[in-house]
């Protein structure tokens, strides 16, 4: 097996998984996963497609511009820029975008403030983050239309080998070194979105509560 075939086996693994729990609604979210470093090329998931659907035409081959290697009428995902950021400024080995309704809720709570912090929780070491008072801290950016715009702002907070950006109101993009590594991140963070959520509505449910009945 090419080593081609072997990273795309990985991102249909990941895709179907993905797909699975509903976090490719209205054909939302791309995946991409790094097939060599030099020179750079990435698979990444075709434009438009319903990912919940298994093809043979899923991914396709881009260099480090995001452009297409060989003939194909493939088109690659329209964030291919935000991909390409990744495998251009650290050692990340798979990047993946989903929109969840708990993603887009805790953008638009957190995104005046441009971030939303997590600690004291045990999921937060599946973001490698293994001491007692670690916190873990997503930046929020706009949704710009224009994506190389989308891509130039995203790309500043892309420091590390592993991470995650909210983008407001559109969804998250995480990255690992693996592919395993990567979507440990994206489930640690819907985990926390999802907790946060429902923390807030049932310290609501009990302050309104505690009002009613005067306490
Ligand atoms: C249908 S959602 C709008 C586009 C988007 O945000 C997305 O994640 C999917 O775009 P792609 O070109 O990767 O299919
Ligand atoms: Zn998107």
């Amino acid at each position: 097996m090419s080593l081609k075939d072997t990273r795309w086996e990985e991102l249909a693994d990941i895709k179907r998984v993905l797909a699975r729990r509903d976090w490719f609604p209205g054909t939302s979210g791309n995946l991409a996963i790094k097939v060599d470093d030099q020179p750079l090329s990435f698979l990444v998931t075709a434009s438009g497609k319903d990912k919940t659907k298994e093809t043979n035409e899923d991914f396709l081959l881009v260099d480090g511009q995001g452009k297409p290697v060989g003939d194909t009428h493939l088109k690659p995902s329209d964030e291919t820029l935000l991909h390409k950021e990744i495998y251009n400024k650290t050692n990340a080995g798979c990047s993946l975008h989903v929109h969840t309704v708990d993603n887009n809720v805790i953008s638009e709570l957190y995104g005046d403030k441009g971030s939303i912090t997590f600690k004291g929780q045990e999921i937060i070491k599946a973001c490698g983050l293994w001491e007692e008072d670690a916190e873990l801290t997503i930046p929020i950016i706009y949704n710009h239309a224009h994506i190389p715009t989308l891509a130039t702002e995203f790309g500043e907070f892309v420091k590390e080998d592993a991470g995650a950006v909210l983008i407001r109101n559109h969804g998250i993009t995480v990255w690992g070194r693996t592919a395993l590594e990567a979507k440990k991140y994206l489930e640690a963070c819907e985990f926390l979105f999802s907790y946060h959520l429902k923390l807030l509505s049932f310290k609501a449910i009990k302050n309104n509560l505690s009002r009613i009945n005067g306490q």
